[in-house]
């Protein structure tokens, strides 16, 4: 049998031969005839099948890598393989399970079993059948546990057990601007030391996706794996997509100004409804463009159209310190960069915000600038021909903050949209928000989650996520809510 590390060898080599297949082809094509120096067509038809069957080969090498590693995406239910080394991991806006899935690919290729499954699908007694577990994990709203682990912070943290057959490590993702730095990774690290659980090597902290720190992770790997020509994990660059449109969303608003912007993306871009922009700190090399924004880290938005749409849409509030200057990041994007100028900017996947498009009923709830991603999915399902959503949308006032009005109203009016419910908070003396609407539609909330809804909710964390999630808990009970997350039906994209 061919080692993981031979296949991708093979599969390299094979890449390679076949782009040099079709370098041949085309030279044989252009000399094609019977003077001297010509070539004749048989060798043309030969040379242009070989390339063909090449390339059929190096995709289906490719194709069966792919296939390997998502054998190895969840856990078996039977007692695993001594050596088989578990990544689990907890992600709230899909970097940290990138990273997973990058650590489980580098061990695959160095000959070893792995299996991957969040920390929310981790049991006690999994703890107990894996004798070494890599942790991926990242640190959300006020030093938080993402979405990913709160049944196993819930379930699993209280508990006391002995773990001093277990070898770990931690791989903790943050961001130094927040004041609970990789808060969770290191309550997580602290929990496995006190069970007695043995480190492999210091928890490591990356700081914004901070390339030095993911090559000294990647070099544990080397170590544990006993390999160390492991391929080293590289970053996508940002691509320079060019700001096509820009206007205003939310004239004579009591809020900041939200902007929609337009960008026209590099060739061969692509994204689907759930993932998110990343909008890099610096310069665009080789483009002459530079981000005021450069020394600061990167900006997420959440994307608010489709590939399909020709361009990649954000909806982003513009935001001011409070000494009155223009907020770095947004600044930048709806002030200072000008129609016709790249913008430095790369599509992260974000697989816990993406959602099967398939019919069935879906629960959208968001405010503000949290439209965005609802609105990706709704056109998504749009395009399919999916009808059975329902949209709760809130925002301060209905005369000039209801975003996409025109759009929403023709969902509704196709029947894309079976049920829209509004919250302007400042319409009536009383404020109310997405969350009183659900109160207020309690029955109707629990018959929809009844009847297999996926619920998602975009837009802010503070105030709004929570004051749902609450509203959630009340209608649908902790159990009925627990099993929505587990099985994927309750998905979050806030910030
Ligand atoms: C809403 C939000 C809150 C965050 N809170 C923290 C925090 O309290 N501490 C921290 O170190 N990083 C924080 N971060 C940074 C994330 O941990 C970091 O961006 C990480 O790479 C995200 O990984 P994920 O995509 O797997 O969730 C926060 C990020 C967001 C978007």
């Amino acid at each position: 049998m061919t080692s993981p590390l031979h296949a991708a060898l093979t599969a390299h080599r094979l890449r390679l031969l076949s782009a040099a297949g079709a370098i041949a082809s085309i030279v044989s094509l252009t000399r094609l005839g019977s003077g001297p120096g010509a070539c004749p067509a048989w060798l043309c038809c030969l040379l242009i099948g070989a390339t063909y069957l090449i390339f059929c080969l190096s995709y289906w090498q490719r194709h069966q890598e792919k296939q390997r590693l998502l054998q190895a995406t969840s856990i078996t239910t039977g007692q695993p393989a001594a050596d088989t080394v578990l990544i689990a991991y907890a992600s709230q806006t899909g970097y940290a399970q990138q990273l997973a899935h990058q650590t489980a690919a580098s061990l695959q290729q160095a000959g070893l079993a792995v299996a991957l499954c969040t920390l929310n699908q981790l049991s006690a007694e999994t703890l107990t059948q894996y004798g070494k577990i890599l942790f991926v994990v990242s640190t959300t709203g006020e030093g938080d546990a993402p979405d990913q682990a709160s049944l196993f912070c819930r379930r699993i943290l209280p508990q006391h057990r002995d773990l001093s057959h277990l070898h770990y490590a931690v791989l903790a993702l943050g961001d130094r601007h927040y004041t609970r730095y990789c808060a969770f990774g290191h309550q997580l690290r602290h929990w496995l030391a006190h069970q007695q659980a043995q480190a492999l090597f210091d928890l490591v902290q990356v700081d914004n996706g901070d390339e030095a720190a993911l090559r000294h992770w990647q070099h544990h790997l080397g170590h544990i794996s006993g390999y160390s020509g492991l391929a080293d994990w590289s970053t996508p660059a940002y691509g320079a997509w060019i700001l096509h449109d820009r206007h205003l969303l939310n004239p004579g608003s009591l809020g900041q100004p939200v902007f929609h912007l337009c960008l026209m993306p590099p060739a061969g871009s692509s994204w689907q409804a759930g993932d998110i922009a990343e909008i890099g700190p610096g310069e665009l090399p080789g483009s002459g463009v530079t981000s005021t924004a450069q020394d600061l880290p990167s900006r997420e938005y959440s994307i608010a159209s489709l590939p399909s749409d020709g361009g990649l849409e954000l909806v982003v509030r513009q935001m001011r310190r409070p000494d009155g200057r223009l907020g770095t990041g947004s600044g930048w994007l709806t002030e200072q960069v000008q129609p016709g100028q790249a913008v430095a900017l790369r599509v992260r996947s974000n697989p816990s915000f993406h959602t099967p498009l398939s019919p069935g009923p879906l629960l959208m709830i968001g405010n503000g600038t949290g439209i965005a991603g609802l609105r990706a999915h709704l056109k998504a399902r749009a395009a399919a021909g999916l009808a059975d959503h329902w949209l709760v949308f809130g925002e301060r006032q209905r005369a000039h903050d209801y975003f996409f009005q025109m759009e929403v109203e023709e969902w509704l009016r196709q029947g894309t949209l079976s049920r829209l419910d509004l919250c302007f908070s400042r319409d009536q003396a009383q404020r109310r928000y997405v969350q009183h609407a659900l109160q207020e539609q309690a029955a109707e909330v629990k018959r929809w989650a009844e009847r297999g809804a996926t619920i998602l909710v975009c837009g802010s964390l503070h105030g709004m996520a929570a004051g749902v999630h609450a509203a959630l808990l009340s209608i649908l009970g902790e159990t009925l809510l627990d099993t929505l997350m587990q099985t994927g039906r309750y998905r979050r994209d806030v910030y």
